[in-house]
């Protein structure tokens, strides 16, 4: 569900593995004709994928991937609950839900408690994946027998799967990295040099371990592909909305506000979880109150350089 560029990659990537796939959009416009997304231009999608705006095609399908973004995620979970509450529901999105404050898999959880759920999520660009390209992936399901049959359901030849129970350490990981990949792209725009953007990275992972300790995560799955693996790809490729978006609000330049940029509210989320739980997250702090212009960059690196000095 979810005809975006990540939904449409897995897609492709799942219906050439010969998997039976049907591809829901709530707006199809000319996909089905053209077998093209305009958010992955150069992909032609094979005739295995099923593509519809009508649900009921997915017809028996257990598995059902929610590869819409993360503030939606629970509107549609509640929009199509009849379809959807007896199935096994793979949210593919990252981030905090504003309203919740929970991330994709505890969204499931609460929203439908009769469904299965479990988070697909990892460093992996779309264009990638849709390629053919080589790309590693964490899914996370509460259910170690569930979440071995999915691995088994997702693994392709090129798209390899790595399984946990750690379902919160995994959300988090997704979530967050997108926050610290802004930072990052902030760093860059304003031309404050790699080392700088080295130590948001090194000291947003650290916030990321904080709040991920304190919610109950596992710290090992924060320094596995959801996590560090996705921090590493997110903050220094171009490829990443995040990582642009950043770049811009640091540059001063213009921000495409069509594209999905889950850190945006992501960040106000966590800083909010940081409020609520007495957690001292200031990288994700100065970068929700960037994104809603409340600083300046250079307010931004003051606040950052003036903090008392600590042991590492
Ligand atoms: N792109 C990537 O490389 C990767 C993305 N992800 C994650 O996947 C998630 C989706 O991102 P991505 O596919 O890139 O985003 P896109 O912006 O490309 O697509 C979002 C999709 O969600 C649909 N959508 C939005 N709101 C709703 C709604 N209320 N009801 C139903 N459908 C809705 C959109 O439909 P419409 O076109 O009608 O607006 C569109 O099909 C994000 O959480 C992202 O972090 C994860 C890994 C890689
Ligand atoms: O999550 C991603 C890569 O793992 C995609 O990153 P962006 O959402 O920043 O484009």
């Amino acid at each position: 569900m979810g005809a975006g560029a990540f939904g449409t990659a897995l897609a492709v990537a799942l219906a050439r593995d010969g998997r039976d796939v049907t591809l829901w959009a709530r707006d199809l416009a000319d996909m089905a004709t053209t077998r093209r997304s305009h958010r992955l231009p150069d992909v032609l999608i094979p005739e295995g994928v099923t593509i519809t705006s009508h649900l009921p095609d997915a017809g028996e399908a257990d598995t059902v991937l929610l590869a819409v973004p993360a503030q939606t995620l629970r509107d549609v979970l509640i929009a199509y609950e009849d379809v959807l509450r007896s199935r096994t529901l793979v949210a593919c999105c990252k981030g905090i839900d504003l309203t919740t404050l929970t991330g994709p898999a505890a969204t499931i959880a609460r929203t439908l408690p009769q469904a299965t759920g479990a988070i697909l999520t990892g460093p992996s660009f779309a264009a990638d994946i849709a390629r053919g390209l080589p790309t590693a992936l964490t899914l996370a399901c509460g259910s170690a027998r569930t979440g071995l049959a999915l691995q088994e359901t997702l693994s392709t030849g090129t798209l390899r799967v790595y399984r946990t129970t750690d379902t919160i350490g995994a959300e988090l990981g997704g979530a967050l990295k997108n926050v610290i990949a802004i930072a990052c792209g902030v760093a860059i725009g304003a031309g404050l040099g790699d080392s700088a953007r080295a130590a948001l990275m090194t000291r947003g992972f650290a916030e990321m371990q904080r709040l991920a300790a304190a919610l109950g995560a596992d710290p090992q799955t924060l320094a596995g592909l959801s996590g560090l693996g996705d921090l590493a790809l997110t903050c220094t490729s171009e490829l990443s909305r995040n990582y642009r978006f950043g770049l811009a609000l640091g540059a001063g330049a213009s921000i495409d506000t069509t594209l999905t940029v889950e850190g945006a509210a992501t960040s106000r989320a966590v800083t909010r979880l940081g409020h609520e739980r007495g957690i001292d997250l200031p990288i994700c702090a100065v970068v929700a109150a960037l994104t809603d212009r409340d600083i300046s960059v250079e307010t931004a690196l003051q606040t950052l350089l003036s903090r008392p000095l600590k042991e590492e």
